[in-house]
């Protein structure tokens, strides 16, 4: 591993590993009510009918486990009394039928409670997930930016919503676990108080066993996550699509499996390793346990030669003593696999808290529909953990009917001023107002009902070339002419009607028939959908980085049709393209430098006039080999 690697070696779900890693017994012990009721919670929320009926079926198939345990005395008492054998059978079969109907109607239920749980899973799951995915998209755009907030959400997204489900599965075990074995106990108890608590100590062994088997687990998931994350970015690289071209065109192939080939030599090796002690710990504990029980029926046989118990009741107990061993050591086990896995899903549930407290507010105010003017006062804002605003102090007005540019250098905060005016992001400080309305005072929902954004990298939605028009309005029902006429005003049809099932056709090359755009069609798919979304103000962000010059051309005709009658925001590194706009501004660090006309500005002959000037001159420069 490279040691200079520093990210690699702090993994993000290292808090829940590390506190597994030190975990002793109690305080697995500890933890385990509040575990069981965020599992109970979870199940119910999933479906109550499903859950009510594992614990049902579960406590019942308890009840026929106890009758079958305690018949276990009638039986032997009949064969053990004194007489002829017919009569000794003969007064076994009662309790030898309540044994076998005990046993038959045990395992029934035990069934149904496992096909309610079968069904209770994935319910779960289903609702983990969804209740995670509802609360990531509440969340404004800003708590995005937030590194910490989308390691939370990883984590939560990569173990939460397994270990959910896990839980609830550990809990339900559990719970079997411990009815089998108050069963097994309380037959024991009436046989002879001094049973259980050597039942108690027959186990305990077998319990450390797997506490500690566990915890070297756990320490072996720490050492080798540094080696896993590197590995799995390297096996990504060879087996994802979008580097597949540079994989072969550099012949890096063989570098990077010799690479993968030796991160899974480590792990592979430490797991070896690791596994030998596992079975040396637990072959260790079912040594101790080997002796424990020996005790435990050492007892049992001093009780009977001391006539301190009838022979009856000593081969019941011997076989309560034998099912409740079993069952303490399955509890053991559960208790485990829910402490293990109830670390995750606190991760799950501390960032669905997280995302709750994050959640934006929705103010029952609406938006004013297609408004007159958007006015920025004083906005200043800044992304989460950054030590400067993106954007600062900035002050401007925009008009129905206007086409304003924002132009500067990289990292200026065009982009950044462009999703404050279409509210995305919240300011810090000063007022975003559409026609005198204050939008931190509205639903965000309906601010953004009124935008239409092309983006710098625009989304490549994995669906139809139809569903990408169309998504920015889905609910809307449309006929195809309205279709195509986006996707003419956005220069796409003609390259749509060439795809395979035009407009059909599934735009990604991870699925069966699924065809892949260049970064160009891509683009004016983008522009089509601002088209189609029909609102009251565009944003355009570099719209036509990725065009050639002819579709740039047309591009911005249909742009400058479409300002009528709304507000057209413009970004772009093009000068040329902005000459005709109403207003330019022109930003540096966040700030407004300089605002006007382009003939103002070029007037003023600060630092548009000279990048206008630049990029002018690139194009007139005389051919020197003409
Ligand atoms: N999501 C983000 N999180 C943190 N900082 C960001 C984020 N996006 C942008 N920034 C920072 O904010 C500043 C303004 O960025 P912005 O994208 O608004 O600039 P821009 O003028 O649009 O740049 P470009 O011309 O390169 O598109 C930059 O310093 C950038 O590093």
């Amino acid at each position: 591993m490279d040691a200079g690697d520093d990210e690699l070696k702090v993994p993000y779900w290292l808090t829940a590993t590390a506190e597994a890693a030190n975990a002793t017994f109690w305080r697995m012990l500890r933890r385990l009510p509040h575990l069981l009721a965020q599992a109970w919670r979870l199940a119910w929320q999933a479906s109550r009918r499903h859950t009510l009926a594992v614990v049902g079926f579960e406590l019942a198939a308890g009840v026929a486990s106890a009758a079958g345990l305690v018949s276990v005395v009638g039986v032997l008492d009949g064969l053990l009394r004194e007489g002829p054998t017919p009569d000794r059978i003969r007064a076994a079969v009662p309790s030898l039928l309540v044994m076998v109907g005990a046993g038959a109607l045990h395992t029934l239920l035990g069934s149904a409670a496992t096909a309610a749980q079968g069904r209770l899973s994935p319910q779960v799951s289903q609702t983990a997930e969804m209740r995670l995915l509802d609360l990531t998209t509440r969340v404004d755009l800003a708590t995005f930016d937030d590194p910490d907030w989308r390691d939370a959400m990883q984590r939560a997204r990569d173990r939460g919503i397994d270990a959910a489900q896990r839980v609830v599965d550990h809990a339900i075990e559990l719970g079997t676990n411990l009815v089998g074995l108050a069963a097994a106990g309380s037959v024991l108890a009436v046989l002879h108080p001094v049973l259980l608590p050597l039942l108690v100590l027959a186990v305990l062994p077998t319990g450390w066993a797997a506490v500690r088997s566990a915890r070297l687990g756990y320490r072996q998931q720490l050492r080798l996550v540094a080696v896993w994350r590197r590995k799995w970015m390297l096996s990504d690289l060879l087996a994802d699509r979008e580097p597949a071209p540079e994989v072969r065109a550099f012949t890096v192939r063989r570098y990077l499996l010799t690479e993968v080939k030796r991160l899974l030599d480590v792990a592979t090796g430490e797991y070896m390793r690791v596994s030998t002690r596992q079975v040396r710990t637990n072959l260790m504990g079912a040594a101790l346990g080997g002796v424990a029980t020996g005790l435990t029926y050492t007892v049992l046989v001093v009780l009977l030669v001391t006539g301190r118990m009838e022979l009856a009741a000593g081969g019941a107990a011997a076989y309560a003593i034998s099912t409740g061993i079993g069952r303490l050591t399955q509890v053991a086990f559960s208790v485990n696999h829910l402490y293990e896995q109830g670390l995750y899903f606190s991760d799950y549930e501390g960032f669905c808290a997280l995302a709750t407290e994050r959640a934006e507010a929705t103010p029952p105010a609406r938006a004013p529909l297609g408004p007159g003017t958007i006015e920025l006062r004083e906005v200043t804002f800044a992304y989460p953990g950054a030590d400067r605003p993106a954007v600062r102090d900035v002050t401007l007005t925009l008009r129905r009917g206007e086409t304003i540019a924002l132009v500067g250098e990289n990292g200026s905060g065009k982009s950044t001023l462009a999703r404050l005016l279409a509210g995305l992001y919240h300011p810090d400080r000063g007022t975003v107002a559409w026609d005198g309305v204050d939008l931190s005072g509205v639903d965000p929902v309906s601010v953004r009902d009124q935008v239409a954004v092309v983006m710098q990298e625009p989304t490549r939605w994995p669906l139809s070339a139809r569903a990408n028009i169309t998504i920015g309005r889905y609910e809307r029902p449309t006929e195809q002419p309205e279709i195509e006429l986006a996707a003419r005003q956005g220069d796409a049809h003609d390259f749509i009607t060439e795809l395979p099932r035009q407009y059909d056709t599934l735009l990604s090359r991870h699925f069966t028939d699924g065809a892949d755009l260049s970064g160009g069609q891509w683009q004016r798919l983008a522009v089509s959908r601002a088209f189609f979304r029909d609102a009251a103000l565009l944003i355009c962000d570099e719209p036509t980085a990725n065009l050639d010059a002819r579709a740039e051309h047309d591009v911005y005709q249909r742009l400058r049709e479409l300002a009528a009658g709304r507000t057209v925001v413009l970004i772009t590194h093009r000068l040329a393209s902005v000459r005709d706009a109403d207003r330019v501004y022109v930003l540096d660090h966040g700030a407004v430098t300089e605002e006007g006309t382009h003939q103002e500005l070029m007037a003023l002959a600060g630092t548009y006039a000279t990048l206008f000037t630049l990029q002018a001159s690139a194009y007139q420069q005389p051919d020197p080999a003409a």
